[in-house]
């Protein structure tokens, strides 16, 4: 493709993201499917473009804002040119010069912003902080309410492309064995900071490019992720509900944990991504997980495994503060409409219904990749206030090698302090005989 090729397949792009309400990954992977012919390089350097315009999206709009243009994918990639890579409205002029698969001649309105810009840098002392730092207004409150002084550093850690992390399927290899052959490929990598089965990849191979992706020997998984699965702590043998399994990224590394002994039901209710799960499950090689589709948080089948498991894991829906990096479309996309407030109340009817499967003596563990206090700190607090016969197990006593977190009692990992994506975890234990009352109270929650 030429450049100026490229620039229109961007433009392309940018309107099915800005247009469909799915996730940028999933629209720009169907994109792509359709368009078979071009080829890889083309599409690694179109993908860092749009996700360069993404994680520059409030800045770019503020810039447009000012000059009175309106914010369109075109409008965007003209700002970013001339802002971000100091193009003249002449160098710009010959890009978008009209000919095949080019982007359409500069309109003389285009012209005259690009000489407006020519000089300008992104950030102007003008913006205000949440645009400078790319947050959007619903969260900018929660966020600074959680960070504080460290706001603007953790939003600016979001705005750093995510490090590529694998996860070594022990079923398959070791670590030695798949950071070898990344050796081989003349990759650089190294195993995990935390993550007992991580590696982290120091650079951008394409994906179709490492052959243990293929056959399962790893899976991609950012490091927050899996120490969500090793504080699960699920042995060989256990009875295990992942009660969130999307599809099934977490599952995968607490069956491998337990080497394929033991039984793991992974649950969610929506079907689609059960079955891409079971698809991952037989491809790593783990026959101890069955999936089960739920109508919703309060299915039957919950109430008819009542205390029947050794660890309940729930991944709950949330805000996704913490994967901003990853997902650099995320912070614009749907939290308007779910509402934070609806959410919390999802996650707290999840977590009371999902913590009935808990046998006595065994462990609840609640996790979300948010950052957000009202998602976290606040919802295990609100759980334990009304489930006595639950206490909070503190990291130490959970995963003792896992020291390095931001708070003592949970995993609360950031960007800016751990170079992970941001997540949180609680592990919680039935008594093995509740304290007095418990039980009565416990039951009255449940049927409230
Ligand atoms: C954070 S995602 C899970 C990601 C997954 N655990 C992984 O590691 O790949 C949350 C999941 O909760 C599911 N979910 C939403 N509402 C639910 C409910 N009421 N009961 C159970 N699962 C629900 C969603 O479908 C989604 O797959």
């Amino acid at each position: 493709m030429t450049p100026a090729a490229r620039l229109q397949a961007t433009i392309d792009l940018m309107h099915e993201v800005d247009s469909v309400a799915r996730p940028a990954d999933a629209v720009v992977s169907a994109w792509f499917r359709a368009r078979r012919h071009i080829g890889d390089g083309d599409r690694g350097q179109i993908l860092e473009l749009l996700h360069a315009l993404l994680r520059h999206q409030a800045r770019l709009g503020w810039w447009l804002v000012r000059h009175g243009r309106k914010d369109t994918p075109r409008s965007r990639l003209l700002a970013w040119l001339a802002l971000k890579e100091a193009k003249t409205p002449d160098q710009v002029d010959r890009l978008f010069g009209g000919a095949k698969f080019a982007p359409a001649i500069l309109t003389d309105h285009e012209r005259a912003l690009l000489v407006k810009l020519q000089g300008c840098t992104i950030d102007h002392p003008g913006m205000p902080e949440e645009v400078r730092l790319e947050c959007p207004s619903w969260a900018a409150d929660p966020l600074r309410r959680r960070f504080g002084e460290a706001f603007a550093n953790e939003m600016a850690a979001l705005l750093t492309p995510a490090p590529l992390d694998l996860r070594v399927n022990p079923i398959k290899s070791t670590r030695d064995a798949v950071l070898g052959a990344l050796t081989d490929l003349g990759l650089r990598a190294e195993p995990s900071a935390m993550a007992p089965y991580g590696i982290r990849v120091h650079e951008r191979p394409s994906l179709a490019s490492l052959p243990m992706l293929k056959s399962s020997e790893v899976e991609i998984q950012d490091e927050g992720s899996q120490l969500v699965a090793v504080l699960v702590d699920a042995r060989p043998g256990d009875r295990v509900v992942d009660f969130c399994a999307g599809a099934g990224g977490k599952t995968l590394a607490i069956a491998a944990q337990m080497n394929n002994k033991g039984h793991v039901v992974a649950c969610d209710v929506m079907e689609g991504r059960l079955k891409r799960g079971a698809e991952r499950f037989r491809q790593a090689g783990l026959h101890n997980i069955q999936t089960r589709l739920l109508a919703n948080e309060t299915d039957r089948w919950v109430k008819r495994h009542k205390g029947g498991f050794d660890r309940v894991l729930v991944d709950a829906p949330c805000s996704g503060t913490g994967t901003w990096r990853r997902n650099p479309d995320a912070r614009w996309r749907a939290q308007e409409e779910q509402g934070l407030d609806n959410l919390v109340s999802l996650q707290a009817r999840i977590l009371a219904s999902a913590a009935r499967l808990v046998k006595p003596g065994g462990r609840l563990v609640y996790a979300t990749c948010s950052m957000l206090y009202e998602e976290n700190e606040e919802q295990v607090a609100a759980f334990l206030a009304v489930h006595p016969a639950f206490r909070a197990v503190p990291l130490n006593e959970a995963a003792p090698r896992l020291t390095n977190s931001a708070h003592p009692d949970y995993l609360s990992l950031t960007p800016a302090r751990h170079d992970t994506d941001g997540f949180f975890a609680a592990v919680m234990q039935r008594e093995a005989s509740p304290p007095p009352n418990a039980l009565a109270k416990d039951n009255k929650e449940q049927t409230a």
